[in-house]
């Protein structure tokens, strides 16, 4: 039975999702490292938030694991090149949240602009300093975004409705876009220098990462105030203190930072500072949501092989899912096929489509199809890592497809080239499902792929067929399935031989030392 472990807080409902998919859910929240690294060897899914740390050394541990669901956002708190590495999807909800963090965001600049956290504290605390909290108005004001994704548009669409001016420093942002969001799009220094408030939206990547430090804070009008609800680490955080001490920045809300969770911040204790414990995607509507959706995500990639929203593969929906997966099963077929054939690393790959297949998404069909060409060199493939595991070794992919009308339905057609010789396979479906051989080496031969197979190259000559019938008798294998093909008469010619248990080196010797053979090889599928 496929089983899911949640290890962050989620909204209670994803557990009734993947029970009522037939998912066996484990609901473990916080556990530490060390306790979530000895179980997760168990799973096939892995639920969480932004608690959980996906590392590399957990990954290594997670020996079934097929998909690490976020839910939420930022993915940062996994190692995406790690759990590609090894075969893990990685999937998250860009959306669910994103409304919620943005009010959250609109919050802390109010918080900020009329002290609402120091006031109260004051006020609760019997001080009555109604003189101390002087505020600003907003409206009017400069709101500076820097980054203008999901929660950034929302931001300025609810600043817009404050009647706050707002700029947006994105560099893939469109001036189309910028437009329609009714925001002006400028560049960081522009930013700086007109903003009343900044706010971040952006994720953390090495462009980003402190991309708020000293030299930013002194192009920036005196008495800023700087909002982070989108990830610690993009605003130096030592910087913004001393900026805070100098009066340069007025003030700053916090919701996340470079350490979390955060029970020491240098930010802490000063009198112009909110902050927040990563809250930005809390409310109960914003869980519900990410919650349900990722458990319908990881069923659907688990039970049905159905990718949405994933990070590192291309996404295949419910509806192509079961159309695409025979494909896969061939593709996959064919380049196991053209792998144990190569004697030497691939250095280029084509896979053609023609027919029905040249109809459909090709990104899964290619990565099953490399995932079958690895396989015989590297055990951990899959179709996950494939594409980047073909890239690493220099091979050279290419897809194309075909409209001209195939002599079957549907076809694939997979070329790969080692050591200046190339390999050519074709291979379509009976049925529509089931996979089967169909040309090998530009010769016409029709086979389903047996668990155990001969693949002998031979010369069209009389007696070669009762030779290799002995040889096999000798050596007590039974013959399953026999397909004969030629180029033509007397000359280059294909048999494919299904037997009923593997085949052994002597013989594979035997065989190659018959009359007629050119070479020999033993298949597994
Ligand atoms: N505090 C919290 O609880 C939450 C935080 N977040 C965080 O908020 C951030 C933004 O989320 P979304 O808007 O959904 O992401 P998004 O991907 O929709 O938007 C991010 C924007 O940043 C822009 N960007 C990328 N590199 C940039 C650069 N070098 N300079 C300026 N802009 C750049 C992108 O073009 C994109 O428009 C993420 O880091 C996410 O993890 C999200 C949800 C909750
Ligand atoms: O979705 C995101 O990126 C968030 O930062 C939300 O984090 P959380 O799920 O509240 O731990």
């Amino acid at each position: 039975m496929v089983k899911v472990l949640i290890s962050d807080k989620l909204s209670e409902q994803a557990v009734e999702i993947f029970r009522g998919r037939g998912i066996e859910v484990d609901f473990k929240p916080g556990l530490a490292p060390d306790e979530l690294k000895a179980i997760i060897g168990r799973y096939d899914g892995l639920a969480i938030r932004s608690a959980t740390k996906v590392t590399a050394d957990l990954l290594e541990a997670a020996e079934n694991l097929k998909v690490v669901g976020r839910a939420g956002i930022g993915v940062d708190n996994v190692d995406i090149p790690a759990a590609t590495g090894r075969g893990v999807v990685v999937m998250n909800t860009p959306f669910g949240n994103a409304v919620t963090t943005a009010e959250h965001a609109i919050a802390m600049m109010f918080a900020l602009a009329r002290q609402i956290p120091q006031a109260d504290a004051s006020t609760q605390a019997g001080k009555w300093e109604k003189s101390k909290f002087m505020g600003v108005e907003l409206t009017g004001k400069v709101l500076g975004l820097i980054g203008c994704g999901n929660i950034g548009s929302i931001v300025a669409d609810r600043a817009r409705g404050l009647r706050m001016r707002v700029l947006a420093y994105d560099p893939f942002l469109s001036e189309q876009r910028a437009t329609e969001l009714g925001v002006r799009k400028v560049e960081l220094d522009e930013l700086f220098a007109e903003a009343d408030v900044i706010t971040l939206h952006t994720p953390l990547t090495d462009a980003t990462r402190g991309v708020i430090d000293a030299a930013a804070i002194a192009k920036m009008k005196k008495g800023v105030r700087i909002i982070n609800c989108a990830r610690g680490g993009l605003v130096v955080e030592d910087d913004l203190r001393a900026a805070l001490d100098s009066g340069q920045v007025g003030g700053a809300a916090f919701d996340v930072f470079v350490t979390e969770p955060a029970k020491e911040n240098v930010l802490f204790g000063h009198p112009n500072v909110v902050c927040t414990p990563h809250l930005g995607a809390s409310t109960t509507e914003a869980q519900e949501k990410v919650a349900l959706q990722i458990a319908e995500q990881m069923s659907d990639y688990l039970l049905t092989g159905a990718v949405s929203n994933a990070v590192n593969v291309p996404s295949v929906t419910a509806e192509e899912a079961p159309i695409l997966k025979p494909y896969m099963k061939l593709a996959e077929l064919l380049g196991s096929f053209c792998g144990q054939m190569v004697e030497g690393p691939v250095e280029a790959v084509s896979i053609e489509l023609e027919g029905h297949a040249a109809e459909l998404n090709a990104e899964p069909i290619k990565a099953a199809g490399l995932a079958g060409l690895l396989r015989p060199q590297v055990d951990s493939v899959n179709m996950v890592n494939a594409p980047s595991m073909a890239h690493q070794r220099g091979i050279e992919v290419s897809v194309t497809r075909h409209d001209r009308e195939p002599d079957y339905q549907t076809l694939l057609r997979m070329t790969a080239r080692s050591q200046g010789r190339t390999r050519v396979l074709v291979g379509t479906l009976i049925g529509g499902s089931k996979p089967r051989l169909v040309e090998v080496q530009g010769i016409a031969v029709e086979a389903d792929f047996g668990q155990h197979m001969l693949y002998v190259r031979n010369y069209d000559k009389p007696g070669f067929i009762g030779a290799l019938g002995s040889a096999l008798g000798n050596h007590q294998v039974n013959i399953a399935t026999f397909h004969l093909g030629r180029r033509d008469v007397g000359g280059e010619a294909i048999a494919l031989v299904e037997v009923d248990q593997p085949i052994e080196d002597a013989l594979l010797a035997e065989v190659q030392a018959l009359p007629h053979v050119v070479r020999v090889n033993a298949l597994s599928f």
